[in-house]
């Protein structure tokens, strides 16, 4: 095999860089299959689709100029004025206009990006937006006064950010079309990490060493070229050459899909509330939103008291940045790493779980009485931030349709900046209105300042909605959620139970050896079949045909030799498989009741604890074996292993392969049995085995009245 060349990628980015994308086709567009790779390989394959590497780079373009435009447009602005609170307004006033234009347009935006042209729509944008931003620095230049020039520069700015609101559900609309739905993740992760982490600190960066260097070098240079005014051009020019781009390189994007072409047909109002009906009757999308706003609005609180809380840790306009600093790289860390985190766990139960994190940790946030811990704190709060995001951004390029993404991506991009606002603006007004009340009890005394007080209840807010959205589109009904979370983590995962319309009742009866289960099982089914039910008796191993060959397999001693610990898990998996598959589903489909001798816990406790095989291996092995199935009732009959083995030897049969184990090993067994009722003793009966016969078959009797129906 070749190995792998690391530096293939940035090679073939930079050439791209220098052809203007169009003699980079060197592999073909196609789908490695199953999202079987991780981490740099994963990127390398992603990058291999020529389609996403030029959307790639309109996006880091795009990006890159619009942060170093928000910046300089904002410095461009105060600049005009000489006086503090001006300056101020003028900056405030900008960015806000940046916010606002969300209100105005973007309910129709999500139509436009599904009726229309989607690679004409960005094309006209961008096109528009290069006039409209490089007007701005100009103004001066054409003997606008340093007033007319901010309200042009706040103007210019409304317009250009009104019209891009067209272009993101275009573009979020058109990516998922570019790449096979196995490398939707990475080419997320790739794309959000340079959107929010590398492109807003290279415009900052590059707007500090422009105007340092411009110093430094004495050049004077001419009114329309100051350094803010660079920036703004570069700002321009970011979205000519993304117009170029997505007209020349990235062809895909444009055209429609029949689907898309008959939804056309309808009225533009008919389509815009064929949207929201969507979105309000789909619940993975109804939770989708609704915890992407949840997260949202708790991050505005964050942010919009994250000074005053700074103070309140007593470490004043430092803090700040740090704590700012510390949630920008949790957000950097949850979607780099996230996915390696997790491995295979649902995305859906992800996102869920990660507005939880986020949420709890706000709240923990507002409990945190030393900078050291709130800096966790809010390391934990952009990890579980960035990676709802990812999850979320993951979701809806994933598994919406293609006619309808663009409505549901305008939405998102409204509701986000609106909550955003508000919960900023809010979270602001009520911490100036409380201050800091000091609580007396005695000689003790407790400080509770609104800031904290509104970090508590964001946190429990946003708990509430991620629990809430989780539940929304939970796609693992009925599998336990942090047995879910540790398998995955540890890369098992759990699978979700096989579904199956399940009208009988299964009872399972586990024990040591010689504990009288068959005996009982007997009882049982001899009783329940005299009031008239259906009654099917089985057993592990050896129920069914190819069952009975396996029993012959791990339990005769003459004929074969012995198989190894895992050979021989395996194998009672296997039986189990093909009994479960074969025998009590469909007797439990058609309403039977199931008593079967031995099932899941034999497993447990002979190979688990018997052999000390790892029990949650087992337990996963069996899991997967019965897609999931459990008994409504194990009978554990417990015995003293030598009592138990004794009455076995009374039989005369000869010891088979188990029974002819350590004492030791039949103690363990015993305990594991225990072990596993304890953890679960609604499921289970546990009876002293060294009990009469007809006592115990009495109890059984006793304890099923209450699962089963009275019989007709
Ligand atoms: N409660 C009991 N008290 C005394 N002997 C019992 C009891 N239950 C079963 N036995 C006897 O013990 C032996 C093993 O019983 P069996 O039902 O085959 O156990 P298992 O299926 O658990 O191996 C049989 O000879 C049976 O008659
Ligand atoms: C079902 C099962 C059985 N066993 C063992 C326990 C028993 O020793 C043996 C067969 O059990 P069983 O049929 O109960 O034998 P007997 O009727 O002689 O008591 O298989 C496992 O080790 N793992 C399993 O998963």
């Amino acid at each position: 095999m070749v190995a792998p060349n690391p530096w293939k990628w940035p090679v073939t980015v930079l050439r791209a860089l220098t052809t203007g994308g169009r003699a980079i086709n060197t592999d073909t567009q196609q789908d490695p299959g199953p999202a079987d790779l991780s981490g740099l390989a994963a990127l390398r394959s992603v990058l291999r689709l020529r389609g996403f590497r030029r959307l790639w780079l309109v996006l880091a373009a795009a990006s890159f100029g619009d942060w170093i435009g928000l910046l300089a447009t904002a410095l461009f602005a105060s600049a005009q004025f000489e006086n503090t609170a001006a300056q101020g307004a003028a900056f405030g006033g900008t960015i806000a206009v940046r916010l606002l234009p969300a209100l105005l347009l973007g309910p129709i935006a999500g139509v436009f990006a599904d009726r229309f042209d989607r690679r004409y729509t960005m094309v006209t944008v961008d096109l528009l937006r290069f006039v409209i931003y490089g007007s701005i620095p100009l103004a001066p230049v054409f003997g606008a006064t340093p007033t007319q020039t901010a309200a042009w520069a706040t103007f210019a700015t409304l317009i250009g950010e009104t019209i891009t609101l067209i272009w993101i559900p275009a573009k979020e609309a058109a990516v998922p079309n570019l790449i096979p739905k196995s490398q939707i993740e990475v080419s997320n992760q790739l794309t959000l990490i340079t959107t929010y982490g590398i492109t807003p600190i290279l415009a900052a960066l590059s707007l500090a060493a422009l105007s340092a260097g411009l110093q430094q070098a004495g050049v004077t240079l001419p009114d329309w070229a100051q350094p803010v005014q660079i920036a703004l051009y570069i700002n321009a020019f970011s979205r000519l050459a993304t117009a170029i781009v997505v007209f020349f390189g990235i062809r895909e994007i444009g055209g429609k899909s029949p689907e898309r072409e008959k939804a056309a047909e309808q009225s533009m109002t008919r389509q815009f509330l064929e949207g929201w009906k969507f979105i309000g009757t789909t619940p993975l999308v109804r939770g989708l939103v609704l915890g992407i706003f949840g997260a949202f609005a708790a991050g505005g609180v964050v942010i919009g008291e994250a000074r005053t809380f700074a103070y309140s840790l007593g470490a004043g306009e430092a803090a700040f940045s740090l704590l700012f600093g510390f949630i920008f790289l949790g957000l950097a860390l949850g979607i780099g790493l996230g996915p390696m985190i997790v491995k295979d766990l649902s995305r859906r139960r992800w996102f869920g779980m990660s507005i939880v994190l986020a949420s709890g940790s706000v709240m923990f946030l507002g409990l945190a009485f030393h900078l050291s811990i709130a800096l966790f704190g809010a390391l934990m709060v952009g990890a579980g931030a960035g990676m709802a995001f990812l999850a979320g951004t993951t979701m809806l390029y994933g598994e919406i349709e293609d006619a309808i993404r663009g409505r549901v991506f305008a939405v998102v991009q409204i509701g986000v900046r609106t909550v955003l606002l508000l919960a900023i603006t809010l979270a602001g007004i009520l911490v100036g209105l409380g201050s800091s009340r000091r609580i007396e009890f005695g000689a003790f005394h407790i400080d509770i300042s609104s800031t904290r007080v509104l970090l508590l209840v964001a946190g429990a807010i946003g708990i509430w909605v991620g629990i809430g959205s989780f539940r929304q589109m939970d796609d693992k009904k009925g599998v336990p959620v942090f047995a879910d979370l540790l398998g995955s983590l540890r890369g098992r995962p759990l699978s979700p139970p096989e579904e199956f319309t399940r009208s009988g009742v299964f009872v399972v009866f586990e024990g040591g050896e010689g504990a009288g289960k068959s005996t009982q099982v007997t009882r049982l089914a001899e009783a329940l079949k005299a009031e008239g039910r259906d009654v099917v008796v089985t057993r592990e191993p050896g129920a069914t045909d190819i069952g009975s060959r396996i029993r012959g397999l791990v339990l005769d001693r003459d004929k074969t030799e012995a198989p190894s610990a895992r050979a021989e898990a395996l194998l009672y998996a296997a039986d189990r498989a093909h009994h479960v598959a074969t025998v009590v589903r469909p007797a439990l489909a058609r309403g039977a009741v199931v008593i079967s001798d031995r099932y899941v816990d034999s497993s447990l406790a002979y190979q688990g604890a018997g052999r000390t095989l790892p029990v949650q291996e087992v337990s996963w092995l069996s899991a997967w074996a019965t897609g999931g199935l459990k008994p409504d009732l194990v009978v554990l009959l417990d015995v003293d292993p030598g009592v138990g083995l004794n009455r076995v030897d009374s039989r005369g049969e000869g010891a088979d392969r188990l029974e002819s184990e350590s004492r030791a090993f039949h103690e363990r067994v015993r305990y594991a049995f225990l072990d596993l009722a304890a953890s679960d003793p609604k499921r289970y009966l546990v009876l002293d085995a060294s009990r009469p016969l007809d006592e115990i078959a009495e109890a059984v009797r006793e304890r099923l009245s209450g699962v089963l129906e009275p019989s007709a």
